[in-house]
C-alpha cells in the first residue's frame, strides 16, 4: 500500500487544478501540472502544460524553480501523469527531472500510450523514489477526452442538445434559436472551449447556418488558434455563403458512417468532438453506440409540434432504454429565463461498450493523522 503526506496529496490537488487552466487549450495532448515541494513538503514552484509544442508541466515547473534561484536536488515533484520518456515535440521530462536532482516523484496516474510511457521505470532504475496512483480517478477525469481518444483510438463524442420540456430541439417550421435562455447558452460555449471539434449534419447546416464558434458572453469569438475544427457531416452541398465556410477550418464529410467520420477525425488528432445535433445525426451516432456522454440544456417551455431530441435509433421497448451513469444536474440562469443542464454517459447496457474512466467519487476525502492512501 503507498502512502502519501497532507501536503503530498494538497500538492496534488493543486496540479490538478492548474493543469485545467484556461490557457491549457484542447487540443492533442493531455492536460498536466507538477508541483514541486521541498523535503519539508513547502510548495516551491509549479507549472502546467500549455499545448502541443509547449513546455511539458514538469519543465515548466523546474524553469520557475530555476528561476527563483532553488536548486532541484532533493526535490519532490508531484505530477498528475506518469513524466514521459521520449523525444516528441519536446524532449523526456523524466530525464529532465534527473537532470535537475529531483529525488522523489509522486504521480496520479500512468501514461497509456507507447510512445511516452516508460518515465516511472526509468526514474526508478536511476535511483528516484517514485510513488503513482495519488488522486488517480481525479487526474483520468481531468484527461477523460484524451485517455479515450489515445486508448481506443477514435475521439471522445459528446452529444449536447437544447431542448423544450416536451423534448423538442425545433419548431415545426424548423425554427429552433433560441430554446435556451443566455445562461445555457453561454455554458454551451464553454463547452465548445474544451472540444477540438464541432460537428453537425448537413439539416442542421442548412437550417440554421451556424457558426460553430467559440464565443464570449459578449459575442466576441475566441482567438482562431483557439477556435475548434467545424464539421459538417452529410452529402448535401452547403452553400458558399455559410458561416461554417467562413475560413479553412471546417472540413466537409460526405460519409454516413459514424464510425469511419471518427476515423478521418482521429486523423487529425481530434481527441474530444462535441456532436451538436441534429436529431438525425445523433440517432445515427447513438445507434453506432459512440456516443460518449451527453449534455442536455432543457428549458421550461413547450413546443407541441417539431422534431424530438433525438430520430429513432433503434430502441423498440423499455428493456433496451438508453439510461444515462453518473448523472448530473446543475441549474443555469434564474427566474423565467433559467434552464437545467443535465449531463451523463449513455448506457445501452450492450457488451460492444468499452469502460472509460468513472468520474471522481463525490465522498469526502479520508484523513488519517498526517497520511492519505488517496483522494
Ligand atoms: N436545439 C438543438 O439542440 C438543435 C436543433 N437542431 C434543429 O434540428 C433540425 C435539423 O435536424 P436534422 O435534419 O435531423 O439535422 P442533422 O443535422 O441531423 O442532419 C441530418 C443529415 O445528416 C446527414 N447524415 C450524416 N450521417 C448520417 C447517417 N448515418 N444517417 C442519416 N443521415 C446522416 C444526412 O445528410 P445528407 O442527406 O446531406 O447526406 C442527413 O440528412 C433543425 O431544425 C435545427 O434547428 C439542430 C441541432 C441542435
Ligand atoms: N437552438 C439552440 C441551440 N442550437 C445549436 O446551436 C447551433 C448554433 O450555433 P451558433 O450559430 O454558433 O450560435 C445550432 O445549429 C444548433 O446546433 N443551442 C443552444 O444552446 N440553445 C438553443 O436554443
Amino acid at each position: 500500500m503507498t502512502w502519501f503526506t497532507s501536503a503530498e496529496t494538497a500538492a496534488m490537488h493543486r496540479a490538478i487544478a492548474i493543469a485545467a487552466s484556461p490557457d491549457a487549450p484542447a487540443g492533442p495532448n493531455p492536460r498536466v501540472g507538477c508541483v514541486i515541494l521541498s523535503a519539508a513538503g513547502r510548495v516551491l514552484a509549479e507549472g502546467h502544460h500549455r499545448g502541443a509544442g509547449t513546455a511539458h508541466a514538469e519543465v515548466d515547473a523546474l524553469a520557475h524553480l530555476a528561476a527563483s534561484g532553488i536548486s532541484a536536488y532533493g526535490t519532490t515533484a508531484v505530477v498528475t501523469l506518469e513524466p514521459c520518456n521520449h523525444y516528441g515535440r519536446t524532449g523526456p521530462c523524466a530525464q529532465a527531472l534527473l537532470d535537475a536532482g529531483v529525488t522523489d516523484v509522486i504521480y496520479a496516474q500512468d501514461d497509456p500510450t507507447t510512445q511516452a510511457r516508460g518515465g516511472a521505470a526509468a526514474l526508478a532504475a536511476a535511483g528516484v523514489h517514485v510513488r503513482s496512483g495519488l488522486c488517480a480517478d481525479e487526474a483520468a477525469q481531468l484527461n477523460r477526452a484524451w485517455l479515450l481518444a489515445v486508448t481506443t483510438g477514435r475521439p471522445m463524442v459528446t452529444w449536447k442538445l437544447a431542448a423544450t420540456l416536451d423534448g423538442r430541439i425545433a419548431a415545426a417550421d424548423t425554427t429552433s434559436r433560441w430554446i435556451t435562455p443566455p445562461a445555457a447558452r453561454h455554458d454551451a460555449h464553454r463547452l465548445r472551449r474544451q472540444c477540438d471539434a464541432i460537428m453537425v449534419g448537413t439539416g442542421t447546416a442548412l437550417a440554421d447556418d451556424p457558426a460553430l464558434t467559440i464565443r464570449d458572453e459578449a459575442g466576441q469569438p475566441a482567438p482562431p488558434h483557439l477556435q475548434p475544427l467545424r464539421v459538417v457531416v452529410g452529402s448535401r452541398p452547403i452553400p458558399s455563403t455559410a458561416q461554417v465556410l467562413a475560413d479553412d477550418n471546417h472540413l466537409l464529410l460526405p460519409d454516413h458512417d459514424p464510425h469511419a467520420v471518427l476515423a478521418v477525425l482521429a486523423s487529425r488528432e481530434i481527441r474530444h468532438v462535441l456532436l451538436e445535433g441534429g436529431p438525425t445525426l445523433a440517432a445515427a451516432f447513438l445507434r453506432a453506440g459512440v456516443v460518449d456522454e451527453v449534455v442536455a440544456y432543457v428549458a421550461p417551455a413547450l413546443l407541441g409540434a417539431g422534431p424530438a431530441a433525438v430520430a429513432d435509433f433503434g430502441v423498440s421497448t423499455i428493456a433496451d432504454i438508453v439510461r444515462l451513469r453518473h448523472p448530473r444536474v446543475q441549474v443555469l440562469g434564474e427566474g423565467d429565463d433559467l434552464a437545467i443542464r443535465l449531463a451523463g454517459d449513455p448506457d445501452p447496457g450492450g457488451p460492444e461498450r468499452t469502460a472509460h474512466p468513472s468520474p471522481p467519487s463525490t465522498t469526502t476525502p479520508r484523513r488519517i493523522a498526517d497520511v492519505h492512501r488517496n483522494c
